[in-house]
C-alpha cells in the first residue's frame, strides 16, 4: 500500500469509465486523471483505499504515441471535457470497447452474442455542441465570472471560449458580463456545505445563462437563470445581445428568456419561463423535419451525429407503413416524426410537459398526423397505448424503469429499439430483456455523440426470439 504524497513512477496501461488513465503497481490499481495509455509518468499519490487509489500526474517522463496537444488552454482544470489529451482515433476505440465491455460485464453477454458495429465517429469533433449551460458567479476580487464548473466542484473556471461550443457563445457570454456591469446586476454566490457538498445559503440574481443554437436555421435562443422575479433592465439585455449579433446573417438571436430559480439547489431550471424576446422556443430542422424547442426540453446536443444516430434508429426500427409504434422518452417528438413518416401510427411520452406541447406542435409544423403524444412517465402511461408492433426507447442516463421492461415483456413487440446515453444502465436492461424477456440483441451501433468527452451513445436492436 502506499502513502499519501508518495511519488512512483507509472506507466499508464488502459483508460478508466471516467476517462483517466489506469496504472498498475505491484497489483494495486491507481487512477491518473489526463493520462493516456502508453504514457511513463511521475505521479504523487493523492488518496488510497483497500483496492486502488488516485495520483496525480507530476510529469510526464515519456508521453504515449497517443497522446496529442489539448485544443483547450484550461482542459486540465475544466470538467467538461476528458480526452482533450487524446488522440480521436484512440477516443472511439475507449467509447466502442466501453459500449462492449459494459454489455459483457453488467448484461452478462458472451463475446458472440454481441454484434456491435463499428463506432460511428464525428467529422467534425469542434464546436459541435448545440447547447451550452454556463454557470455564473463571482471570484475573490468580487468581479462576475462565467465558465465551466471544475470537475467534481462548485468553483467556476472563468473562460468565454469553448472549442466545443459553437463560437457564438463567447459573443453571448461577454455581452452578459457587460450588461450585468453596466446596470450592477449581481451574480449568484453560493455557500457549499464542506460535508454535504451541497449550497446551503445563497445571494444575487444571475446564476446560469443557456443557449441554443439551430444549426439548419442559425436560430439562437437564450435563457437566462435569475434567482428573482425579474431581470432588471431586462429590455436593454435584449437590445445589447441583439447589437451585438447585428450585421450577422449566418445567425440570429430569436428568442429570450428569463427562468426563475429561488431555490438552493444544483438543479439549473425552476418552473417558471418568462419570454422577454421572441418566441419561447428556437427552430431547428433534423433532415426535412423541423422542431420548436423550448428551453426545458431535451434536443440532441449533436446534430451531426443526431442524424446518423436517428438513422440507425429507424433502420432498426424495420418499418412498412402498416405499424404501432411506442416512442417513449420521446421529448419534442424528434424520432417519433420520423418514425411516424414510415409507421401507421406512433404514440410518444414524455415526462416534461414543455416538451410535449413542442411534440405536438411539431407534429403539426409538419403536416403528421398520426404521431399521439401524452405528458407523463413513460412507466405509467405506456401500458395505456394500444398493443405495439415496434417500442422505440431513449431513457436518460438512469436508464429504463423497471416496470417499463415488465409492460415491454408483457405487450411482446416484434421489435425493440433501445437508444442509450449511458452503455451501463442499457447493458443492465438487456439482461433483463435478452434474458427472461425472450428478445435476442441483433445490433449494437455506437455512436459518438460527445467528442472529446466521456460519454457515448448507442442503439440496440432487440427482436424476438419466439415468433
Ligand atoms: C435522452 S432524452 C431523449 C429525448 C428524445 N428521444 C430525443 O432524441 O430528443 C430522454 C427524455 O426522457 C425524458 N424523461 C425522463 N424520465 C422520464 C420518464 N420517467 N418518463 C418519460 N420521459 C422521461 C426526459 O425529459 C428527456 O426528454
Amino acid at each position: 500500500m502506499f502513502e499519501k504524497n508518495e511519488i512512483l513512477e507509472l506507466q499508464i496501461e488502459a483508460i478508466g469509465s471516467e476517462g483517466e488513465g489506469i496504472a498498475h503497481v505491484n497489483g494495486y490499481t491507481l487512477f491518473v486523471k489526463d493520462t493516456v495509455p502508453g504514457d511513463r509518468i511521475e505521479a504523487k499519490v493523492v488518496k488510497t483505499g483497500k483496492n486502488f487509489g488516485y495520483a496525480r500526474c507530476e510529469r510526464i517522463i515519456e508521453p504515449s504515441p497517443d497522446r496529442i496537444e489539448p485544443v483547450c488552454p484550461i482542459s486540465k482544470r475544466c470538467g467538461g471535457c476528458q480526452f482533450q489529451h487524446l488522440s480521436y482515433e484512440v477516443e472511439l476505440k475507449f467509447k466502442q470497447e466501453k459500449v462492449f465491455n459494459c454489455i459483457k460485464r453488467i448484461g452478462g453477454f458472451k463475446d458472440e452474442e454481441i454484434p456491435m458495429l463499428p463506432i460511428i465517429g464525428c467529422e467534425e469533433i469542434m464546436h459541435y455542441r448545440n447547447k451550452a449551460q454556463f454557470p455564473v458567479g463571482v471570484d475573490k476580487n468580487g468581479e462576475t465570472v462565467t465558465g465551466f464548473y471544475a470537475e467534481r466542484s462548485h468553483e467556476i473556471v472563468d473562460t468565454t471560449k469553448c472549442c466545443i461550443h459553437v463560437e457564438e457563445n463567447e459573443l453571448i457570454l461577454e455581452t452578459l458580463k457587460a450588461f450585468m456591469k453596466k446596470y450592477k446586476i449581481s451574480a449568484y454566490e453560493e455557500k457549499i456545505n464542506p460535508k454535504t457538498r451541497k449550497p446551503e445559503k445563497a445571494k444575487g440574481l444571475v446564476r446560469h445563462i443557456m443557449t441554443r443554437k439551430g444549426f439548419a436555421t442559425g436560430e439562437i435562443g437564450i435563457c437566462v437563470v435569475i434567482n428573482g422575479n425579474t431581470l432588471p433592465n431586462a429590455a436593454e439585455f435584449t437590445d445589447m445581445m441583439l447589437k451585438a449579433f447585428e450585421g450577422r446573417n449566418d445567425v440570429r438571436i430569436t428568442s429570450i428568456c428569463v427562468n426563475i430559480n429561488k431555490k438552493i439547489t444544483n438543479v439549473i431550471f425552476g418552473d417558471e419561463l418568462k419570454c422577454i424576446y421572441g418566441e419561447p422556443y428556437i427552430v431547428d430542422m433534423i433532415e426535412d423535419i423541423k422542431f420548436k424547442i423550448s428551453p426545458f426540453s431535451f434536443y440532441q446536443v449533436n446534430p451531426a451525429q443526431t442524424r446518423k444516430l436517428y438513422g440507425k434508429a429507424l433502420e432498426f426500427a424495420g418499418l412498412t407503413g402498416e405499424e404501432v409504434v411506442w416512442d417513449l422518452y420521446c421529448g419534442i417528438g424528434t424520432i417519433s416524426l420520423f418514425l411516424a413518416k414510415k409507421a401507421k401510427e406512433v404514440y410518444g411520452v414524455e415526462i416534461v410537459p414543455a416538451a410535449v406541447e413542442n411534440a405536438k406542435e411539431n407534429a403539426k409544423l409538419n403536416g403528421i398526423e398520426n404521431a399521439y403524444f401524452t405528458v407523463g412517465k413513460a412507466e405509467d402511461e405506456a401500458k395505456k397505448l394500444p398493443k405495439p408492433d415496434v417500442i422505440v426507447v431513449d431513457p436518460p442516463r438512469k436508464g429504463c424503469d423497471e416496470k417499463l421492461l415488465e409492460t415491454i415483456m408483457n405487450y411482446k413487440p416484434e421489435r425493440v429499439v433501445y437508444v442509450s446515453c449511458d452503455p451501463a444502465t442499457l447493458a443492465r436492461d438487456l439482461k433483463v430483456l435478452c434474458g427472461d424477456g425472450g428478445y435476442k440483441l441483433e445490433e449494437v451501433q455506437a455512436v459518438d455523440q460527445f467528442s472529446r468527452g466521456v460519454h457515448v451513445e448507442s442503439v440496440c436492436l432487440m427482436t424476438r426470439k419466439e415468433k
